[in-house]
């Protein structure tokens, strides 16, 4: 039976405007279904306005430091509305590049409206009936909200709500100590709130490298950020207005609530079970707030229904704008085309974009121990070796390279200024497959990249100071050429 549609996505954010995009540039006829507005978590409340308030937050704590430079900046007054202006304009100016206008102008038909399957190959939304050869479900995830006592009560907000207030809460009780919670934290800080981060887990950033999360954490509470680790909300109490946190005994008055305990996926609008699409069988990739589980799929992105694919969040695993474009790539290809590429998840690199930035791609140390027991390397190369990280009082950090004892890179760590844009170099290294030797190559004097091109000499240095057959060899060599003259 003929179909209307070669594809038809569902979700307008980072995945499914990428196959929307490239699909009907391939002509393909694609119809763009989204609830919403076009543009996801990412342009609204995610990447684009996090990283805008960051910024801001970032010129706030530089004027309030540039004494040490000899730079008197007397009266620095932050006006926090204004810093919320410049992320509302960030996020103006790069709302375009996902406007109806141009996906429609690119041949895509756009259609506003939350609908749902109805059998294996029917979407229907607005009462129309979708048919098409191919579905890609991209519908994202939203806000965990634990169940804590007095929470709803008290109110709260959201990565959802916190782009758009424009008081400066002097108070903020941040729960979650992810990348949210340390982003925000951090920026909010800097702005002037008096900022509180409780995390469940043992410390912050827990899915990075200890040594490089705990070189953020000092920075957080040295800027006067208090951190309760391996700590619960116990209740939320409001007691003549003013909210309080319960947390180990302990009444912290905040002015208000932001919530940041990690994600859940949004799958229940879709009648998923008329499709045969079915979810995974645990929460994996959701932490655990997330007791709802993401759409299960194959190594080529296809559901439990093979017509139908699915990426970005609402899968879990690997929560990050850039993934859901990787992913939305393949889906391109094999919904499109013929269903035969596998996603690849060897190079996947991201960067949580505090002050030091932390970034990492491959294995952790811990994980590399886990699969190659002892037989690596772990090279480390301190920023404070960096003379331009000298020049600019940028000292705090280093880089961590993982590799086996061949050379070839496992994984790596980079905690400092401009971390998210150093480690794309060991990125491509590791995509190409090429070992540690060849980011020792010419680097320019002085950058910061020359943590990455220290990094790799310190571990031929280590190497050749371990080689005393080598070393035996040279001098022996020296001594001939000096008798011969
Ligand atoms: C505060 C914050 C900061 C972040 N910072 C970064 C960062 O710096 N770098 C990074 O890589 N990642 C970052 N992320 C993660 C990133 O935003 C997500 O991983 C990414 O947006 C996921 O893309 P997606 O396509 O899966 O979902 P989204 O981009 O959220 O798109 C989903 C779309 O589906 C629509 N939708 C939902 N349900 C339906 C339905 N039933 N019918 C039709 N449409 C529906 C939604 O309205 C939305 O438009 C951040 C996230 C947050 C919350
Ligand atoms: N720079 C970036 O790329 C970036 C920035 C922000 C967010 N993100 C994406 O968004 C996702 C969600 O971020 P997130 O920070 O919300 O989630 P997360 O799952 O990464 O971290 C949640 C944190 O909250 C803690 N927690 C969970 N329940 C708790 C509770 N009841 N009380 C106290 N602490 C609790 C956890 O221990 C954990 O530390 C991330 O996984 C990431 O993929 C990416």
């Amino acid at each position: 039976m003929a179909v209307e549609y070669d594809v038809v996505v569902i979700g307008g954010g980072s995945g499914g405007l990428v196959v929307a995009g490239v699909a009907a540039a391939l002509k393909a006829k694609v119809a763009l279904v989204e609830r919403d507005r076009l543009g996801g978590d990412c342009l609204w409340y995610g990447c684009v306005p996090s990283k805008s308030l960051i910024h801001a937050s970032r010129v706030a704590y530089e004027v309030k430091h540039a004494s040490r430079f000899g730079i008197l900046c007397n009266d620095n007054k932050i006006d926090f509305a204004k810093a919320i202006g410049h992320v509302q304009s960030a996020i103006a100016a790069i709302e375009p590049h996902d406007s109806p206008q141009r996906f429609e102008s690119l041949g895509a038909e756009v259609i506003f409206g939350s609908g749902e399957f109805v059998d294996p190959h029917t979407f229907v939304v607005n009462n129309r009936r979708l048919s098409a050869r191919t579905f890609v479900i991209a519908t994202g995830s939203r806000p965990a909200i634990p169940s804590i006592p007095g929470l709803q009560l008290a109110g709260y907000i959201t990565n959802e709500e916190v782009f758009e207030i424009t008081d400066r809460p002097d108070t903020l009780g941040i729960i979650g100590g992810g990348p949210i919670g340390c982003e925000l934290g951090q920026a909010f800080a800097r702005l002037g709130s008096q900022v509180t981060i409780i995390s469940s887990s043992d410390r912050l950033l827990p899915k990075e490298d200890p040594e490089a999360a705990a070189v953020v954490q000092q920075q957080l509470i040295s800027e006067g950020i208090r951190i309760l680790t391996k700590t619960r909300v116990e209740r939320v109490e409001v007691v003549n207005g003013q909210k309080y946190l319960i947390a180990k005994n302990e009444k912290i008055a905040v002015d208000q609530i932001l919530v940041a305990t990690g994600r859940n996926p949004n799958v229940e609008s879709l009648n998923l079970k008329a499709a045969k699409v079915e979810l995974q069988q645990d929460a994996a990739g959701y932490n655990q707030q997330g007791d709802q589980k993401g759409i299960r799929v194959n190594a080529k992105l296809q559901t439990t229904n093979p017509r139908i694919y699915a990426c970005g969040d609402v899968i879990g695993g690997y929560q990050f704008t850039h993934v859901a474009s990787h992913e939305a790539n393949v889906i391109i290809r094999n919904a499109l085309f013929l269903p035969i590429l596998k996603v690849d998840y060897r190079v996947i690199p991201w960067a949580t974009f505090t002050d030091p930035e932390l970034a990492r791609v491959g294995l952790t140390e811990a994980e590399a121990r886990q699969r190659y027991g002892n037989n690596i390397d772990v090279i480390i190369q301190e920023y404070a070796d960096v003379d331009r990280a000298q020049a600019e009082a940028a000292t705090q950090g280093f880089a961590k390279i993982i590799t086996k004892r061949n050379g070839e890179i496992l994984g790596a760590h980079i905690v400092g200024a401009a971390a998210g844009e150093l480690i794309h170099e060991i990125v491509l290294a590791m995509s190409h497959k090429l070992k540690i030797s060849a980011l020792g190559g010419i680097h320019i004097y002085p950058t910061l990249a020359e943590v990455i091109s220290k990094a790799a000499f310190a571990r031929t240095q280590e190497r050749y100071e371990k080689n005393h057959t080598l070393q035996g060899l040279l001098e022996k060599m020296f001594r001939l050429l000096r008798s011969l003259g």
